[in-house]
């Protein structure tokens, strides 16, 4: 994960870049760690959309094809600042959670996560990275990230273009 800063008129935000490699790598360390602590899964729930490769990682790892998937959509509420989930589409194969591991790519405010997990209490949850509000909502996780910093995933980005230093400075 390598850090960023960019300025926004008088606003910074802080970024965590993650390459396709390093998500690779975490997802592979993420399966390590399931495979000591817990007997194997019947089945992932991959909480879309972000959830998705991941899931598709562990399931590789785990030896694990039934890879089921919960859609949620976090909308604001009529304050404009509650988030308030609403299900697209149910996990239907996975019951109670019994058996299942359910994968997102990170946790920030658990908003997500807490509201998965009450339609699936049994279940494992597992995600890549936590920031601290949310890593109450998730069993396991690969790195903290701070919560003032906005995690950038590989499929967010494009490789372009840099101007040489020599070039993008005006004298
Ligand atoms: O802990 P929270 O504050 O709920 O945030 C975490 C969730 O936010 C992102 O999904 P998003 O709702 O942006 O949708 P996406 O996965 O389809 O991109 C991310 O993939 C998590 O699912
Ligand atoms: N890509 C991305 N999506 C998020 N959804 C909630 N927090 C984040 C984040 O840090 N990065
Ligand atoms: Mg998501």
């Amino acid at each position: 994960m390598t850090g960023g800063v960019e300025t926004q008129g008088s606003q910074s935000i802080n970024y965590a870049t993650v390459t396709w490699d390093q998500l690779h790598r975490d997802a592979r360390f993420l399966a390590a760690e399931l495979m000591r602590k817990h007997r194997p899964f019947r089945g992932i729930v991959a909480i879309t959309r972000g959830g998705l490769i991941p899931a598709a990682i562990l399931g590789r790892e785990l030896g694990c094809r039934l890879i089921e998937s919960v859609s949620v959509a976090s909308y604001a509420g009529e304050e404009g600042t509650q988030q308030e989930p609403k299900l697209l589409k149910a996990p239907e194969a996975a019951g109670d959670g019994e058996g299942f591991l359910i994968v997102d790519d990170l946790v920030d405010s658990g908003v997500t996560a807490r509201y998965v997990r009450e339609i699936l209490p049994k279940a494992v949850f597992a995600c890549l990275y936590a920031k601290p509000d949310g890593r109450p909502y998730t069993d396991h996780f690969v790195t903290e990230v701070p919560q003032d910093t906005w995690v950038l995933f590989p499929w967010d980005m494009a490789p372009q273009f840099v101007a040489p230093l020599n070039r993008s400075h005006k004298a």
